[in-house]
């Protein structure tokens, strides 16, 4: 029996074909601490990936002739490096990843035209066919006693079914339905295979170290 309703059951994965195995992401946790990363365009989309990229230490430089209040405060705070003007070639030069979310559909095609020249990844918010990355719907869920799993969902080009997902998983682990709990002993390893680094605060460790996780030498 098909549900045909959109409520949101399991049998609306029916609804669409499957995506094709040479068109499926490739899954990936990047380490941008201290990477310079580009995001042009400064509106609630931008401000989204530029709050999600600091919080994981990025060395933001956002591109845009107007930003939202939180991202002025931000450049105000020097936590971002804002540049207060249209996008121009040159400005994707260097970077390890840049984000593209102006509105304007021919200058977020160059921005994503400009990054593929030089083997950047791209996440293009206005139309994600023209882009080399997709942004998860992410959590991080914390239960007493500090065990922390990061939850990054792709849900097939359908934001807020990944969204949905991920709310019903972190859900679980909240409630304690799903296993949360640490499997390493080792102490500062990931509590998880699924355990984001968090290198600014992750404590100072033995063996194996976040700290470990090579410096760039250019951002
Ligand atoms: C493909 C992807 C590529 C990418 O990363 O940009 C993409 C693309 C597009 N999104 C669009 C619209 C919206 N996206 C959101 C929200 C989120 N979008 C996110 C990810 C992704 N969005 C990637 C898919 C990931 C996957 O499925 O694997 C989330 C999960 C993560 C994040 O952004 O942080 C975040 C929820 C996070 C959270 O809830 O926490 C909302 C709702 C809202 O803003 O409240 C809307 C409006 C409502 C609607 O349309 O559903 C449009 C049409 C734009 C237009 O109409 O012009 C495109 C363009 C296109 O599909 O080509
Ligand atoms: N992928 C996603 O998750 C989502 C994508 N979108 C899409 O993302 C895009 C941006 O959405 P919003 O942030 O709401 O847009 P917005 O219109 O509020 O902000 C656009 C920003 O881009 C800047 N901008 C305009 N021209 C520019 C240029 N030439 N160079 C540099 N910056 C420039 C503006 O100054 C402004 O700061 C839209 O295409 C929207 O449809 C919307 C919702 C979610």
């Amino acid at each position: 029996m098909h549900d045909t309703t959109g409520s949101g059951g399991a049998e609306d994965v029916t609804a669409v074909a499957d995506t094709p195995p040479q068109d499926r992401l490739y899954p990936l946790g990047l380490v941008v601490r201290d990477r310079r990363v580009v995001v042009v365009g400064g509106g609630p989309v931008a401000e989204r990936r530029t709050l999600g990229l600091v919080g994981a230490g990025a060395r933001v430089t956002l591109v845009a002739p107007t930003v939202t209040t939180s991202l002025r405060a931000h450049a105000e705070a020097g936590t971002i490096d804002w540049r207060a003007r249209d996008y121009s070639a040159g400005d994707v030069d260097g970077a390890w990843l840049v984000h593209t979310a102006t509105g304007v559909p021919e200058v977020d095609s160059r921005v994503a035209a400009d990054a593929e020249a030089q083997r950047t990844f791209c996440v293009q918010a206005g139309d994600a066919g023209q882009g080399s990355a997709w942004v998860p719907a992410v959590a991080r869920v914390t239960v007493s006693g500090g065990a922390e799993v990061g939850i990054a969902v792709h849900g097939g080009r359908d934001p807020r079914r990944a969204r949905r997902v991920r709310d019903a998983v972190a859900a679980g682990l909240e409630s304690g339905a799903l296993p949360l709990r640490r499997v390493r002993t080792r102490s500062g390893t990931a509590a998880g295979a699924a355990t984001a680094p968090t290198a600014p605060t992750a404590p100072s460790v033995t063996s194996r170290s976040w700290a470990a996780v090579p410096a760039p030498t250019v951002w």
